[in-house]
């Protein structure tokens, strides 16, 4: 089993692959972007890609999202969250420090630290946290914005630690394979979705929203994304609570795929997180579900109404 991830090696990517259960004695090979992961995992190159999502603090990582929408088809196989706690990577001390370099990610996740400590110092763009380290290492930046563990291997000084504006931070990545049979239910999956509605449909939107609340399926997120058609034009990614092999998830992908211009399945996977359950309204347990079915089985069958 060999997986790409985005690297270089000390990415917070890297340490969120050593804990997805499904990487465990696997090859992990880094590569430079998101979109290369992908790209592997498309070609056949590897088994699986593994690359951040969402971040708590910055929200979705649109790369991520765009190419998992847009792309040539993918499904998310699994997910591992991670706590993010950035430091200030440097030789220099405040004072010498013009230029600090990280991805955008982490950068926007240290916006205020940056503004207080650093008015004066220029933010630059890298495409990782690892892969501004190893540039600080050569001298084109001052300093960067780095896990502490990425800082340690770099051997670069740490000028300042738990830098971060929310210091409950954390980043959600997802396990991406070609397509293929979702694992089993846990009890605890979420299903990802794409959804492209008819734009000149009064309420469409609330209809794809119906489609999951009669059949008491909870969203964990709804995110719209340009399709780049035009202004206006956009898909809707979603997380539900529930397994494609759930009776009421079938049925309520059934009905947008009635309803909706264009839906794509986007993978069934274990959650890392257990939140409290949501209580299912009156009507919506899984309880009331077998009932009804037996019910209406019942009458079928002719039996006494
Ligand atoms: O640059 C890294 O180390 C990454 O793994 C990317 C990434 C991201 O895309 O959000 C991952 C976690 C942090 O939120 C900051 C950067």
């Amino acid at each position: 089993m060999e997986f790409a991830y985005l690297g270089p090696r000390g990415t917070f990517t890297e340490a969120a692959l050593r804990r997805l259960p499904a990487a465990k004695g696997a090859t992990t090979t880094p590569m430079s972007s998101v979109a290369e992961v992908l790209d592997a995992v498309r070609r056949g190159e590897v088994d699986a890609g593994f690359v951040p999502l969402e971040n708590s603090q910055e929200g979705t990582v649109t790369v991520t999202v765009d190419e998992l929408v847009g792309g040539e088809p993918l499904v998310i196989a699994g997910e591992a969250v991670l706590p993010v706690t950035m430091v200030l990577a440097s030789e220099k001390t405040a004072d010498g420090i013009t230029t600090v370099a990280s991805h955008p990610h982490a950068l926007a996740q240290v916006r205020g630290y940056l503004r207080r400590e650093l008015p004066n110092a220029t933010a630059v763009n890298a495409l990782s946290t690892a892969e501004a380290a190893q540039r600080v290492l050569v001298g084109e930046f001052d300093a960067c914005i780095c896990a502490p563990f990425t800082a340690e291997a770099a051997g670069l000084p740490v000028q300042a630690f738990n830098i971060g504006d929310n210091p409950n931070a954390e980043t959600r990545f997802v396990h991406v394979v070609r397509p293929c049979p979702p694992p089993e239910p846990s009890g605890n999956d979420i299903t990802s979705l794409a959804v492209y509605i008819d734009h000149d449909q009064v309420g469409a939107l609330l209809a794809v929203l119906t489609e999951f609340a009669v059949r008491g399926i909870n969203l964990t997120r709804i995110e719209s994304r340009p399709t780049g058609e035009a202004l206006g034009r956009y898909a809707f990614f979603l997380d539900c609570t529930g397994h494609l092999a759930d009776a009421r998830m079938g049925e309520a992908l059934m009905g947008l795929r009635r309803i909706c211009a264009d839906v794509r399945y986007l993978g069934s996977y274990r959650r890392d997180r257990s939140d409290d359950p949501v209580p299912a309204p009156k009507g919506l347990s899984d309880t009331d579900f077998t009932a009804a079915a037996d019910w209406l089985r019942h009458l079928r069958d002719g039996g006494r109404p």
